[in-house]
């Protein structure tokens, strides 16, 4: 944590927070904090371990002027701080470097941008993560024998091979990778199970071979590239396969690396996204399908940079799902406060997790069509940059199950809420929506954490049978939320035009959650009802419409 320097009358207090990581002198003035108890007098302050590690600045002062400190500060600050340093992270999803006619865009658009010094962060080539996953499935039944002849290994072989061909890199760089992925295979056949540590494992081969494919062949373009596997330069997880967090000292470790490497021998980072390694296993991890998000927030959190790009393949976030309503357009401006809302209420655009390192760091993020560089695309960033706008998008989260439990006991509201709560607590299930009543409580579960993993039925089972002994539990699968982002201040203009958009579409809606959150209402609909809901209310709200079935 750090505090701001505050100067006021006779006394002036400070308190020295040395930084527990490397930043580069880069953003050293508008980063640099530090406060600490001083004498009255004003003139000699009062011994303060003054530590600021960095590269170029390491000052433990003892006694300590703040003018000749900051003078110190910013002189170092002039000479680290050059033109040659790193400015921002880009990020390609898989979309965006699905083939070789791809990468070789993905490529002109990086050097399009002269006076960018970017990180570059990298998904698996298109549908590769899927097809390793699916590969990983088939070798725990179709015998050790029969490893070689399954499909998506073929596809997987191919596809990478081919790619390297038609850039003109030597296929020798992804052949290890591709020999290790068969043996796994073979492994996972003969042990007969696919844990969630080898599906992590078996899916970090498409990260480490595409980043290696876009390397060697930016290279062999002349433009000097370093391929990173992020597990190898401090990309620390918890041990949670398939869904590990970050942690916190992942941002020095990753800085220093890549600040390090960039001083001593300036080159293009190519970095691995969606993945990580388990501080306590030492094993690959992955973050969450999509994560490759967060490791280009994480990067650009650690080195403090001017911006985080993630392009996609569409324009920016849109006003709802593109493949719900075809009417679906960009939006300007986000705020991280809506963009987090966003992300984790089921807009597949952005990865749940991966706003909050861009939100700490203050790094604005800007989403982009890597197949429509010239549009604006959505500028995400802490203030609200006012928009007429009622609203700012609709989200679907598809498939949710909600929970209705009375309770028998006749507990105080106090005592049931604690007691019903404690029991997801210790069944590890966290919800979305909750209401509640004196003695009784509805929610509805998150139903996969990340996107793929399904809560499984005897999760469900057990949560029933601990709920049933202190209240009546009323079960119901097949659920949609329905969220309606945009600046609740508003709410009343907005839940009057959405309840009579639905009341005329005769939805009935089962649940709703505002207040909580300050950019977002929920509304519970029946999962086949959501998506004529969705279109309804766009059209309604961005399209002046009256409801479209
Ligand atoms: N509100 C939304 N705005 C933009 N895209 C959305 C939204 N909701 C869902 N999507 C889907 O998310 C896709 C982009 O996310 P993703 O597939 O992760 O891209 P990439 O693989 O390039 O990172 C789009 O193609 C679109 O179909
Ligand atoms: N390849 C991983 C990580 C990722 O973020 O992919 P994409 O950028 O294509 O969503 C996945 O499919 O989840």
């Amino acid at each position: 944590m750090a505090a701001a320097l505050h100067f006021g009358g006779a006394k002036t207090t400070l308190s020295v927070v040395s930084r527990d990581y490397f930043l580069p002198p880069s953003v050293l003035p508008q980063k640099l904090r530090f406060a600490g108890s001083v004498a009255s007098n004003n003139k000699l302050y009062g011994p303060l371990r003054f530590c600021y590690i960095s590269r170029a600045l390491k000052v433990n002062c003892e006694a300590v002027n703040v003018d000749v400190l900051e003078k110190k500060v910013t002189e170092n600050v002039s000479f680290a701080s050059g033109g040659n340093r790193i400015t921002c992270v880009m990020k390609f999803g898989g979309s965006s470097v699905a083939s070789a006619e791809r990468m070789r865009e993905v490529a002109d658009l990086i050097l399009s941008f002269p006076n960018e010094r970017p990180v570059i962060v990298l998904s698996a080539m298109g549908k590769t993560t899927n097809k390793l996953l699916l590969a990983g499935e088939k070798a725990v039944s179709c015998g050790f024998l029969n490893v070689s002849s399954i499909d998506e290994l073929r596809f997987i072989k191919d596809l990478h091979i081919r790619t390297a061909n038609e850039l003109g890199v030597d296929e020798s760089i992804i052949e290890k990778h591709l020999e290790d992925l068969e043996q796994l295979l073979k492994g996972i056949s003969m042990m007969r199970e696919f844990t969630p540590r080898t599906k992590d494992y078996i899916v970090s081969f498409g990260e480490c071979m595409s980043t290696r494919i876009f390397a060697a062949y930016l290279n062999n373009k002349g433009f000097k590239a370093r391929q990173y596997d992020a597990f190898e330069i401090g990309f620390i997880t918890t041990d949670d396969f398939t869904n590990a967090e970050i942690l916190e000292a992942t941002y020095p470790a990753v800085a220093k690396r890549l600040y390090d490497d960039w001083t001593s021998d300036p080159a293009i980072p190519i970095v691995t996204g969606f993945l990580g390694k388990g501080w306590r296993t030492g094993a690959v991890t992955t973050l969450g399908r999509g994560g490759s998000d967060l490791t280009a927030t994480v990067i650009g959190k650690s080195l403090g940079l001017r911006e985080i790009q993630v392009w996609k393949d569409v324009d920016g976030v849109l006003t709802c799902d593109p493949n719900i309503y075809e009417h679906a357009h960009s939006v300007p401006y986000l705020t991280f406060d809506e963009a987090a809302e966003l992300a984790y209420f089921g807009a597949q655009v952005l990865h749940p997790h991966s706003i909050k390192p861009a939100r700490e760091g203050e790094i604005p993020v800007r989403v982009k069509n890597s197949y429509n560089r010239s549009a604006p695309g959505t500028l995400i960033t802490k203030s609200t940059i006012t928009s007429k706008a009622v609203l700012t998008s609709i989200v679907l989260k598809r498939n949710v199950t909600t929970l209705d439990i009375v309770s028998t006991r006749m507990l105080g509201s106090l005592g049931f809420l604690a007691k019903v709560f404690s029991i997801f607590a210790d069944l590890g299930i966290s919800v979305d929506v909750v209401a509640t009543s004196e003695v009784s409580i509805s929610m509805t579960l998150d139903p996969s954490k990340f996107w793929d993993r399904e809560l499984i039925q005897q999760e469900l089972d057990n949560l029933v049978e601990e709920l049933e002994k202190i209240a009546i539990v009323n079960l119901l699968q097949r659920r949609s939320i329905v969220s309606l982002i945009g600046n609740v201040k508003r709410s009343s203009l907005i839940l009057e035009k959405a309840f009579c958009v639905l009341r005329n579409l005769g939805v009935n809606v089962q649940m709703i959650s505002q207040g909580a959150s300050k950019v977002n209402i929920s509304l519970v609909v029946g999962d086949d009802e959501a998506e004529k809901c969705v279109r309804a209310l766009h059209s309604a709200f961005f399209e002046g419409g009256h409801p479209k079935a």
